[in-house]
């Protein structure tokens, strides 16, 4: 159970939030009950006797975890009073955010929805919560087929107002906080990398936590540094990055968490290693080449690398990185001993992929040109992830291993590449 109050909150409004949250699927008679007659009474004047509300509040509060109807969980209640939330909004504003409908399907909204990795996502949570329930937005025009596919919206996280608009106007409860510039794109523009991945992230945790939203923002293997034990590297050690990218993200796990601490805010956060994908497009990254290398193989049978060969980096297919996602947001917050997880599937080197892929394609030809900024890059982060604590805490488990992951991508890119023969 959690108890934030607003601002200038008011009687009313933190009873209703309270009984929806003791028992979101049922909230308690007593309870709501209690909040209406309250809310009614809110003309007067009713915070000059506070110690009678606080007494109430705690025999209601007692009744409800003692009543068998109530299907919560009741062991553990920490009670947590917040003086003012991040950003000033009035208590109306909290008090139209929580509804009851809310609580039978997530509303969700992804932002920086036409990256990588965004697209999945939203097929993937639409096919759970309904279409309808999963909102893309992002700064760019979306292709026909993902905008017919669900509702897109125009979203750019560095609007504070037009976030809030979208999210009080849509209902939203989930936020998949997909916007940034990744690695290599980040060190050629940091100003820009600073606003977006710095200044965004405050716009994402001061809404998510006005709406008491559950929040979910990615960390990456790029959270860590050369001064970072990098073989394997655990969920805590010295995390010091020397690119704008990582230290935005372990700003972002730093500042979810205080927020979680602090406000009551469920953030919940993943470092992803390089992801894999063959329908959509890395956006910049260091670990870019491990998705070139399958176009590549069948456009032209050549590849040119710009990382050395021995270059060892933790990988995984886009499906498993989707899936843990969706698991974290929806494991009980009981199951979670840590707000942030690395999370792995395997780890390789160019030479290694490049091997598996020539089981494929045997005539690809290979040469190494290497990029100073994203071989430096590579070199400061992590070569083996340990994940053991996902695992451990809600039974995180990969499905796609190195051979599978390359056959998996030849399927799909094959298919594609016969389907645009044929046309
Ligand atoms: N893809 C990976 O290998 C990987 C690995 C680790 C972590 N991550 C994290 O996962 C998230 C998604 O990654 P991705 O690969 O899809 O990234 P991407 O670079 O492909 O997409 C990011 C999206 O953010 C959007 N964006 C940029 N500025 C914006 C703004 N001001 N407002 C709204 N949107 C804006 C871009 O238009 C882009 O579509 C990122 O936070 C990234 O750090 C990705
Ligand atoms: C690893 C990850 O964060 C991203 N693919 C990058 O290389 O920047």
């Amino acid at each position: 159970m959690l108890l934030i109050i607003e601002p200038t909150p008011t009687p009313g409004s933190i009873l209703i939030r309270l009984a929806v949250r003791l028992c979101p699927i049922n909230p308690h008679p007593s309870l709501a009950g209690f909040a209406k007659s309250l809310a009614e009474a809110e003309g007067e004047d009713i915070w000059k006797n506070k110690m009678t509300i606080i007494r109430n509040l705690s025999r209601a509060i007692s009744q409800v975890l003692q009543s068998p109807g109530c299907g919560c969980q009741t062991s553990i209640v920490p009670v947590r009073c917040i003086g003012v939330s991040p950003r000033q909004v009035t208590s109306d504003a909290s008090f139209h955010s929580v509804s009851f409908s809310e609580t039978d399907h997530p509303r969700v909204l992804i932002t920086g929805g036409l990256g990588q990795l965004g697209v999945g996502l939203a097929k993937l949570l639409r096919k759970r919560f309904g279409k309808n329930n999963v909102i893309l937005s992002d700064i760019r025009k979306p292709a026909d087929n993902v905008f017919y596919s669900g509702p897109f919206i125009y979203s750019d996280i560095l609007d504070y107002k037009n976030l809030r608009e979208i999210v009080v106007n849509n209902r939203i409860t989930w936020l998949i906080h997909y916007s940034a510039l990744l690695s290599a794109v980040g060190e050629a523009n940091v100003p820009l990398a600073r606003a977006v991945n710095i200044t965004g992230l405050h716009n994402i945790l001061d809404i998510a936590a006005e709406h008491s939203l559950r929040l979910f923002v990615p960390s990456t293997i790029g959270a860590f540094g050369p001064t970072s034990p990098r073989n394997p590297t655990p969920d805590l050690c010295i995390q010091r990055p020397r690119t704008i990218y990582g230290v935005s993200k372990v700003h972002a796990e730093l500042m979810g968490e205080y927020y979680h601490y602090r406000y009551g805010l469920d953030f919940r956060c993943l470092r992803y290693p390089g992801i894999i994908s063959a329908d959509s497009q890395p956006g910049g990254g260091t670990t870019d080449y491990a998705v070139q290398v399958f176009h590549d193989a069948i456009k032209t049978g050549k590849f040119q690398c710009n990382l050395k060969p021995d270059t060892r980096l933790p990988m995984m297919y886009i499906d498993d990185c989707l899936k843990a996602t969706l698991d974290v947001m929806e494991a009980p917050a009981e199951l979670l001993t840590m707000r942030t997880y690395n999370i792995n599937a395997m780890s390789f080197t160019p030479e290694e992929l490049v091997q598996e892929v020539q089981k494929h394609v045997p005539e690809l030809e290979v040469t190494y040109n290497v990029d100073p900024v994203r071989q430096a890059i590579a070199d400061s982060w992590p070569m083996n992830f340990d994940d053991d604590n996902a695992r451990k805490d809600w039974g995180w488990k990969h499905d796609y291993d190195l051979p599978e992951l390359v056959t998996t991508m030849f399927n799909f890119l094959g298919a594609e590449s016969r389907i645009a023969q044929a046309n």
